[in-house]
């Protein structure tokens, strides 16, 4: 067989020519001296060499990555925080602070301060690929202003009162559920039952009709969705600049994601409501989240486009979900690991409501208020910072000069925990929110510290629907059984990749 030119060819690896023609210890050194200067720019940038940190995290962004990516970034914030003081550099664009009053300036109605680069991640984009403005990702502040006005009356806490019975067939499904563990004295992965209650809740609230996740499980696959977007936003939000060339690469997405197609049914199911509500009448019955919003756009359609009505609808799915079971599960757990507490509770509840409970009542209670503030306080389903960037020129914040373009935030564990604003932050004392008649000035800077919800111009605007939930599904747990934890609790542990997701919440229900 005659040799192809190819194969006579001589190759690089058996001449070793490569070695001989490519300089590689100029290149090497070439290389050191580019990376040294990389190295100094970071450090040096703008002056920032004055915001105390470790000098690693203050050359490269390596260190915070490693941090993030090991789950555990809160911990390692919490260790620097009491090593440097109130304002920290993580990264070299990255500044963590954590002061009472730093809360108003970086986040407060009127703060100049836009939301930083890290929420582009987690933008929605159309089939084309076009961005669908959204309140929490938009850094234009008017933009923001209009699409919050445009949804405000949905998102009001007299909206949501008015859907509570959207989600009685979801509680009652859920019951069922919890009636069969109590019968057969089975324990039940608590934490998993809610997560799917949540979803089911949420699509009720949204949409009018649920998927039936607490009986058919995530047949839509979106938790895989969710929990690659989570961790995707929290690993690559440290250096938002490769999402272009990651998901924000169509098809980069599509390698990732597969053939999973829960987002495309997501917004199918968006756009179905929405075409469904403009063609029906203005409904008897309670009105959906999508129903209110068509409203809106039928009355004044400036106000609201139909693709920021898909926008919003699949934004309470992602944002909605796993940050309300995050937090019903800590409520559950800590209650359940402090005896005293779960025997006031009961008795508050069993003595003041019963079934089916209403927000109306259950919100009086100031016990069932107080234990679910303190566990958002200690476990905040964000346990991330929640970052901004200043505007032009920069700002003054906690005495040093953070020039634009920087992220600088404060991360709700880190504040939730300063013995300051809550003395013996790591004691869980539901009590500390009860209002006496001393502590009046004390409960004021609290509830401006308690920032699981964020606080000011981009306040959660989720806020009421999740406390609805908690707050109705809680008083309903222990109005009909008495809960203990299996194993005491041993199996419970959390990570956090940007939401503090738990896993491990075994509990034992008993029919009372
Ligand atoms: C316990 C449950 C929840 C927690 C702890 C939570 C936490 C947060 C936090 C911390 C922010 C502010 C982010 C920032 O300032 O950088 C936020 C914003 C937001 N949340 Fe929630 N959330 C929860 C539930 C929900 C629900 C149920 C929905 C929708 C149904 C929702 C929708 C939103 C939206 C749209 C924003 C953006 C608001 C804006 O930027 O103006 N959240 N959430």
């Amino acid at each position: 067989m005659a040799d192809s030119g190819v194969l006579r060819t001589p190759s690089v690896l058996t001449t070793g020519k490569l070695q001989r023609d490519i300089p590689v210890l100029p290149m090497f050194v070439v290389f050191c001296v580019l990376l040294t200067c990389h190295f100094i720019v970071n450090r040096y940038h703008k002056g920032l060499h004055k915001v105390p940190g470790p000098f690693l995290n203050s050359i490269s962004t390596a260190p915070r990555i490693w941090s993030v990516y090991r789950s555990r970034s809160h911990v390692d914030d919490m260790k620097l925080h009491r090593k440097y003081g109130k304002i920290v550099r993580l990264a070299p664009r990255t500044i963590s602070v954590s002061s009472t009053a730093t809360v108003e300036h970086l986040y407060g109605i009127s703060t100049k301060f836009v939301k930083s680069e890290f929420f582009k991640l987690g933008a929605f984009t159309d089939e084309k690929g076009e961005y669908i403005p959204d309140p929490f990702s938009t850094q234009d502040r008017h933009v923001h202003s209009r699409l919050k006005r445009g949804a405000a009356n949905a998102y009001s806490l007299t909206s949501l009162v008015k859907m509570e019975p959207l989600v009685s067939p979801v509680t009652e499904r859920l019951l069922r559920i919890l009636d069969r563990h109590a019968e057969a004295g089975t324990v039940c992965d608590f934490g998993d039952v809610l997560k799917n209650y949540v979803m089911d809740a949420i699509f009720a609230i949204s949409f009018g009709q649920d998927m039936n996740y607490l009986e058919k499980g995530d047949h839509l696959r979106l938790y895989r969705v969710l929990d690659i977007f989570t961790s995707y936003m929290a690993i690559f939000g440290q250096i938002p600049w490769c999402h272009k060339f990651l998901l924000k690469n169509p098809r980069f997405a599509e390698w990732v994601a597969g053939n999973n197609t829960s987002q495309l049914q997501m917004m199918d199911l968006a756009i179905q409501e929405t075409e469904a509500s403009f063609s029906k009448p203005p409904s008897e019955g309670p009105e959906n989240f999508v129903q209110l919003l068509v409203n809106n756009r039928r009355k004044s359609p400036a106000t609201i486009s139909i693709d920021e009505i898909h926008g919003n609808a699949l934004g309470n799915i992602s944002a909605g979900s796993d940050t309300t079971a995050t937090a019903l599960r800590a409520a559950i757990y800590l209650l359940l690991k402090n005896p005293t507490a779960y025997q006031t509770l009961c008795k508050e509840v069993r003595d003041n409501l019963q079934l089916p409970v209403s927000f109306k009542e259950a919100s009086k209670l100031p016990y069932l208020t107080a234990c679910i503030k303190e566990a958002l306080r200690m476990h905040p389903p964000v346990g991330m910072l929640l970052g901004r960037q200043p505007p032009k020129g920069g700002e003054v914040v906690a005495g040093f000069h953070i020039p634009e373009g920087i992220e600088i935030g404060i991360n709700p564990m880190i504040l939730h925990y300063d013995a300051e604003v809550f003395p013996g932050p790591y004691t869980y004392n539901p009590a500390r929110w009860l209002k006496t008649e001393s502590n009046q000035e004390q409960l004021k800077q609290m509830n401006r510290c308690l920032i699981a919800f964020g606080h000011g111009r981009h306040i959660c605007s989720g806020q009421h629907i999740s406390t609805v939930e908690m707050t109705n599904l809680i008083a309903t747990l222990l109005i009909r059984y008495d809960l203990k934890l299996a194993n005491g609790g041993r199996n419970y542990t959390f990570k956090n990749l940007w939401f503090m997701t738990q896993s491990g919440l075994e509990v034992i229900f008993c029919m009372r």
